[in-house]
């Protein structure tokens, strides 16, 4: 066990290797080998990229078997597509199958990522005594996948070293060991925040009484009978609940999921949970500011003897600059020892070259030098050990430059929560390119819009499909959803219809504690959210109405703020400003969030907005173009709110 388990990554992917697309699940695998707690004393010695051919594949794959590297991972060319030959190349190379390795992985993908997963055709295998796995091209599957059997690799490793030292420890340690499922984590994260991709390790963690759950979960009958039309209530016994409340009832049950470490280029608009401090100064050379010349400042104006050049990615070196001497200096490069100001070279004259041009051996100075003029001293920018990243951050563009700028490849980060969502309806239909409408139904598109919206918003979603009208049916779609996601997100079925069943489910079946049921806002009255505990864990389900306007609108302002704030966002909340409408507009008795189109007309002191039209909620038109809600105050008397009047209004985009 002492010995460190040598690994090589192989991306196989035709797009990264000329260029079209940078490999992702390579460099996180490698951060996943060498974090530790997967799989103790593992480095990872070589790393390539090939694109999907079968003898690129395959020549790697034999150099790294005669390098003796212990283990190799392949990520990539395993699906389906016509050039997917990975599971092939391997196939050739391997000199004996290990089908329980792959099988392990198929358990577990076909778990969380079904039905995808169906389409995987990894295979893993020994060549002399290197171990090879076929992991998926997705940096999330690829991970999963490892993760699900790193418990047998330091004993798989030890047996093909025939070691038999390490594998009396080995044998040890694997029957000891719970299977770690995971992306990225620290060592000694799980006793900090209970999970971190590790609701993942927590399911396995009680692996059979997980399992054992599940399956009593899947045998779960509804209790809830859709046929006693007769005994629903004719009045919603949920209170009508105020906007603000409401938001306020979700942000604070959306709590921290605990951290992951994270590839620091996968880490775009996740949340520092880390501060991160510069290792080194920046520039950590004196720098110059401008092409020109460096120069003695007390040498004043006029003629220089120019000695040679610092380019910028040189050390200058050798005997610092004499009185009446320069060196020719580029942007950016090192400013040479005794030089202590530098001259733009607009202003400077050529005195002498050398006869073919090649060099400058004389100039004059036109302007007089102040000491340190035009250089950035070492630090400047950035000190050492300065902290440039405080724990809380939101990763943008700049804080990842900051973070290559300080060489950090690696971020504790929140964990961002795992969301489903579910569409319900017995009159739906998946959109099919050529395929009708069936009498008396219409296309799902809130599936597709809310998945976008999440997307946009840097959430990943899955699909859950579509549920009928049915309570079995319901419970079980629910229970699936519930089974992956953090967060499950349905539309549909939360209002006063004898077929409006979420919310009784959620109660009755489910055991949920229901929050709200009912909000005072047009559209999105009968908005529901409820939280439940779903074999151990804690689980936030939003029922949204079925109209897809009020599904749209009450994702913008209750699930992405729940989301963002699960992901560590301190103000997650879309940001609120005010303008001024152009035309005038009609008031319900409901506060109503109007879709419109912000703009800034020049000259003008604050910006306008434009009403989108028909508001009504079932026309996603009234969507189109929308880049904000205007929040009209709730009026009895039907008023009109006059042209030119001072509103608020809801920013879409998070600034
Ligand atoms: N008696 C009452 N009826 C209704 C009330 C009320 O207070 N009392 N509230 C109305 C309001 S407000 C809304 S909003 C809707 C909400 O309805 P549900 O959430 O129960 O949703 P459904 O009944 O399932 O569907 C409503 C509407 O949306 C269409 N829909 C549903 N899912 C989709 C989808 N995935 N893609 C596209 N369109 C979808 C569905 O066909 C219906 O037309 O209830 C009012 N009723
Ligand atoms: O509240 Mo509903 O969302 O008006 O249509
Ligand atoms: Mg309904």
């Amino acid at each position: 066990m002492s010995s460190t388990i040598s690994f090589a990554v192989l991306t196989v992917s035709d797009r990264c290797s000329n260029g079209q697309a940078v490999d992702k699940s390579g460099p996180n695998l490698k951060l996943l080998v060498e974090d530790g707690s997967l799989i103790p004393n593992a480095s990872v010695t070589e790393m390539a990229c090939v694109p999907d051919e079968v003898a690129d594949i395959q020549a790697k794959l034999l150099a790294w078997c005669n390098q003796g590297i212990n283990v190799i991972l392949t990520t990539g060319g395993t699906g389906f597509a016509p050039r997917d030959v990975t599971p092939e190349a391997t196939r050739q190379i391997i000199l004996k199958e290990t089908p329980a390795i792959s099988m392990a992985m198929m358990k577990y993908s076909l778990e969380v990522a079904f039905p995808h997963a169906m389409l995987s055709r990894s295979i893993s295998g020994i060549r002399d005594r290197t171990l090879i796995i076929n992991l998926p091209g997705s940096l999330k599957g690829a991970a999963e996948c490892l993760s699900s059997i790193s418990p047998c690799l330091t004993h798989a490793v030890a047996l093909l070293s025939d070691n038999s030292l390490e594998v009396g420890a080995t044998h040890k340690l694997i029957q000891s060991s719970e299977p770690q499922i995971k992306t990225v984590s620290k060592p000694n994260q799980h006793s900090q925040s209970g999970c971190g991709k590790h609701d993942h390790h927590h399911q396995h963690h009680h692996h059979h009484k997980h399992h054992r759950h599940l399956h009593e979960n899947n045998h779960l009958e509804s209790k809830v009978d859709a046929h006693k039309i007769a005994e629903r209530s004719r009045h919603s016994p949920y209170p009508m609940m105020d906007v603000a409340v409401a938001q306020l009832k979700v942000l604070s049950a959306a709590s921290l999921l605990g951290t992951e470490k994270l590839y620091f280029r996968e880490a775009l608009g996740q949340v520092l949970a880390q501060d991160v401090y510069a290792k080194d100064p920046l520039p950590p050379f004196p720098a110059s500011i401008k092409d020109g010349y460096a120069v003695i400042a007390a040498d004043g104006s006029g003629k220089r003897a120019v000695l040679g050049s610092s380019a910028a990615g040189q050390v200058p070196g050798g005997v610092p600059l004499q009185s009446n001497q320069c060196v020719r200096i580029t942007t950016g490069a090192a400013v040479p020892p005794g030089a202590d100001s530098v001259v733009q070279v607009e202003d400077t004259h050529l005195v002498h070259a050398s006869a073919d041009n090649t060099e400058e051996l004389e100039i004059n100075i036109m302007k007089i030098p102040k000491v340190g003029e035009d250089i950035r001293p070492v630090g400047s920018d950035i000190q050492e050990g300065q902290l440039v990243l405080a724990s809380g951050s939101v990763l943008g563009p700049a804080e990842l430059g900051l973070l290559a700028t300080v060489g950090v490849t690696s971020v504790l980060v929140y964990r961002s929560p795992k969301v489903a969502v579910l569409s319900t309806g017995n009159e739906l239909q998946d959109p099919k390119e050529g395929e009708p409408l069936k009498a008396g139904h219409i296309r799902d598109s809130n599936k597709t819009t809310l998945l976008a919206l999440l997307q946009q918003h840097g959430f990943s979603a899955v699909d859950m499909g579509i549920a009928p009208d049915e309570p079995q049916a319901l419970l079980d779609a629910l229970q699936k959803s519930l089974a992956y996601a953090d967060v499950v997100v349905t539309t549909g079925g939360v209002s006063m219809g004898e077929r409006d069943l979420l919310k009784n489910i959620l109660t009755t079946d489910l055991n949920a504690t229901l929050h709200f049921g009912r909000i005072n806002m047009k559209p999105g009255k009968p908005t529901t959210f409820a939280t439940c505990d779903y074999s151990g864990k804690k689980r936030l389900v939003f029922g949204l109405p079925g109209n897809p306007v009020s599904a749209t609108v009450t994702s913008h302002l209750f699930v992405l703020p729940a989301l963002r704030k699960i992901c560590g966002y301190s103000n997650p909340m879309p940001p609120t400003i005010k303008a001024t409408i152009t035309e005038e507009l009609h008031l319900d008795p409901r506060p109503e969030y109007h879709r419109a189109v912000l703009k800034w007309v020049p000259g003008e002191a604050i910006p306008t907005v434009i009403s989108t039209g028909n508001q009504l909620s079932s026309r996603l038109l009234s969507f189109l173009s929308s880049n904000c809600f205007i929040i009209l105050p709730s009026s009895d008397q039907f008023c009109i709110l006059p042209a030119g009047s001072l509103v608020d209004v809801v920013l879409l985009k998070m600034l």
